[in-house]
């Protein structure tokens, strides 16, 4: 009967909202020609809903009057286009109101998005349930920070079943985007940190100049200064080149447990892509809410109202 709970499966929506996948698919499309850092937020927010806890939309909720929201911590600091979200949702409501999850359509903008970006276009399950809350308190239990220590970072991807391979190819997400200059300038100030890159410092002083960046500013450095707007290997070549702009990048050029996989996915792009891709998969299928756990949201920003 339809009750029962297969877990999560190709194309989930192949008979309540066949054209789903479709809808999305072109509003992901339509908002990345106009703006281009859509596609960088589809691809950071699988790790902060994914990671924390499940895959279940929990990022997307606003606070209440009673509990500050995850997307409202520090650790989510600098996540962009949650309206953007709204707009997917909307589209796909008019066609199949009450029928698609936000944490579905979060995974499959993901998809979408690296696609956009130049990156492997993954085949992803479906069939999400969205969860009711959203805690900031409990996001530092699960989310590595940037100056985090290599053990602990493989520590909590292994607890999602992610391997070292795994843990670095997803680290090649920061081949695109941007970091703001508040999460850098421990790197410059009061003394430059000496394994950076000293070309790269320079570029990194230009571009944060301030050594307490005014909030009003919007003061960052790109990623990747190769190729910013492409989801390539060229992030493995700049960390081996001393130019990871956080302590995690350094770490992942040098720690001798990814270091070897940094190397090898600098030289192969297609090695780089099959660990991505692997490596998303699992991600997207961190203890997902499915059958009849959680709900179908209406809007992504809100959880329903309980009648
Ligand atoms: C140890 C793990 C990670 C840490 C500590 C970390 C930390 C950060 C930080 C601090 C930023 C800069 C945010 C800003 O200043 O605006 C950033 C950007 C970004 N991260 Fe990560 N990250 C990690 C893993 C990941 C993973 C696994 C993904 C995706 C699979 C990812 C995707 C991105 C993207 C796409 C951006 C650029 C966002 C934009 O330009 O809007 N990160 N990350
Ligand atoms: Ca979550
Ligand atoms: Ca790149």
């Amino acid at each position: 009967h339809d009750e029962e709970d297969n877990g999560l499966v190709m194309n989930f929506y192949k008979d309540t909202c066949p054209q789903a996948e479709d809808i999305i698919k072109e509003q992901v499309r339509l908002l990345y020609k106009r703006h281009k850092n859509t596609a960088f937020s589809w691809l950071r927010n699988i790790f902060h809903d994914c990671a924390v806890q499940s895959c279940d939309a929990s990022l997307l909720l606003d606070s209440t009057r009673r509990t500050l929201s995850e997307k409202e911590t520090d650790r989510s600091f600098g996540l962009r286009n949650f309206r953007y979200i709204e707009t997917i949702k909307e589209a796909v409501e008019r066609e199949c109101p009450g029928v698609v999850s936000c944490a579905d359509i979060l995974v499959l903008s993901a998809r979408d998005g690296i696609v956009s970006l130049g990156g492997p276009y993954i085949p992803l399950r479906t069939g999400r349930r969205d969860g009711r809350k959203s805690r900031a308190d409990i996001l530092e239990n699960y989310l590595p920070d940037h100056n985090e220590s290599m053990s602990v970072v493989l520590e909590r991807f292994a607890a999602m079943g992610i391997d070292t391979p795994g843990v670095v190819a997803l680290l090649g997400a920061h081949s695109v985007g941007r970091t703001h200059c508040v999460k850098l300038v421990h790197r410059l100030y009061p003394q430059v940190d000496p394994v950076l890159n000293p070309g790269h410092v320079e570029h990194m002083l230009y571009k944060c100049p301030d050594e307490i960046p005014d909030p009003k500013a919007v003061q960052y450095v790109r990623n990747d200064r190769g190729t910013p707007m492409i989801l390539d290997n060229n992030y493995y070549r700049n960390i081996l080149d001393n130019k990871g702009l956080l302590i995690v990048d350094h770490q992942l050029a040098t720690d001798k447990r990814t270091k070897p996989y940094v190397k090898k996915m600098a030289k192969k792009q297609d090695y780089f892509f099959k660990e991505f891709s692997r490596a998303i998969t699992i991600l997207s299928e961190n203890n997902p809410l499915t059958g009849t756990k959680g709900e179908i949201r209406k809007q992504c920003n809100v959880a329903n109202k309980l009648h």
